[in-house]
């Protein structure tokens, strides 16, 4: 396809965005494809993301998901559709172009992705640099120290480099890092694989906690069923090289699509309904008991 094709299916796209005042959805795709090569990954994908929600990304691997998120933070030019974030044409921008959203979101990309070299603290300042270049080092400092503590990390954390802090620490770090630019959008793939499952629980509990305290909107890729039940408001499942279907989990459940049948009605899903279930009704109780 040629650019002005490419060009022309995305200014189409883009008519096909409804006008609503942008904050509802900060994020709001329509028919988006994504190819490599003859591969075609995604094919006309719609997707609405809904203010103060934590969105749960979920599908088989190689659906895609990596690569959505990647789309929507402008790392990957899609090939059909529009995207725009914040009411502003992601697709279109440059990426060093300033269309004055890409400071209002922050990404905790799978596996951490924290410099080796540089301690926590010069971590979370990279993207203070990066949009701030006039801020002086006391309030970088600064800055980095309460979005260390924030995290939930002990204050010396900060001085640490990554190979001296434990996975959950660093995926706290890398989270600490995603949230230095005070951002209204989190984009977080597969926060809690490799942690046991009381680390994942944890930082499951603080993500539900900063989403609500800070008003977070958060684009979350899992294949954790225990994060889906305990902190997703909404799960929106790919397949198809699409979002087939979109809601809480009780919602999706009555939909026939195998995959959705098979996931959520596996023995792996129902223990983790269960557990949380549990979960429910014991905090119900020592409420009553309070
Ligand atoms: N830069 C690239 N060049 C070629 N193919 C790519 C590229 N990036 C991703 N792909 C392919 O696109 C498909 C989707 O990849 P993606 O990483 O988004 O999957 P995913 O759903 O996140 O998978 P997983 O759950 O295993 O992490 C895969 O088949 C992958 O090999």
């Amino acid at each position: 396809m040629s650019a002005q094709d490419q060009s022309d299916h995305i200014a189409e796209a883009a008519e096909n965005i409804p006008d609503v005042e942008d904050t509802d959805y900060p994020i709001r795709i329509r028919g988006l494809t994504n190819a490599f090569g003859n591969f075609v990954v995604h094919e006309h994908l719609d997707l609405d993301v809904r203010k103060g929600e934590i969105l749960g990304i979920v599908g088989g691997s190689g659906t895609g998901k990596s690569v959505l998120m990647r789309s929507i933070i402008g790392l990957q030019r899609p090939s059909e559709g529009a995207i725009d974030v914040f009411g502003r044409d992601i697709v279109e921008a440059e990426p060093d172009e300033e269309i004055g959203v890409r400071s209002r979101w922050g990404v905790l990309f799978q596996g951490g992705a924290l410099f080796s070299t540089l301690t926590v603290a010069e971590n979370v300042q990279v993207p203070l640099k990066q949009f701030y270049p006039e801020l002086d080092q006391e309030l970088l400092d600064e800055i980095a120290r309460y979005k260390v503590v924030l995290t939930g990390l002990p204050e010396n954390a900060a001085a640490k480099f990554p190979s001296e802090l434990s996975g959950g620490m660093k995926k706290r770090a890398g989270l600490a890092r995603a949230l230095a630019l005070d951002p209204e959008l989190l984009f977080l793939d597969e926060p809690t694989a490799g942690l046991d499952p009381v680390g994942a629980a944890k930082f499951d509990e603080l993500l539900r906690e900063l989403t609500d305290t800070l008003g977070l909107t958060v684009f979350l890729i899992t294949h954790d069923l225990d994060t889906l039940y305990a902190i997703c408001d909404r799960v929106a499942v790919l397949a198809d090289k699409k979002v087939i279907a979109i809601g809480t989990i009780p919602e999706l459940l009555q939909t026939d699509h195998p995959w959705i049948q098979e996931y959520f009605n596996g023995p792996r899903s129902r223990a983790a309904a269960e557990s949380h279930d549990r979960g429910k009704a014991l905090d119900k109780t020592a409420g009553e008991g309070s």
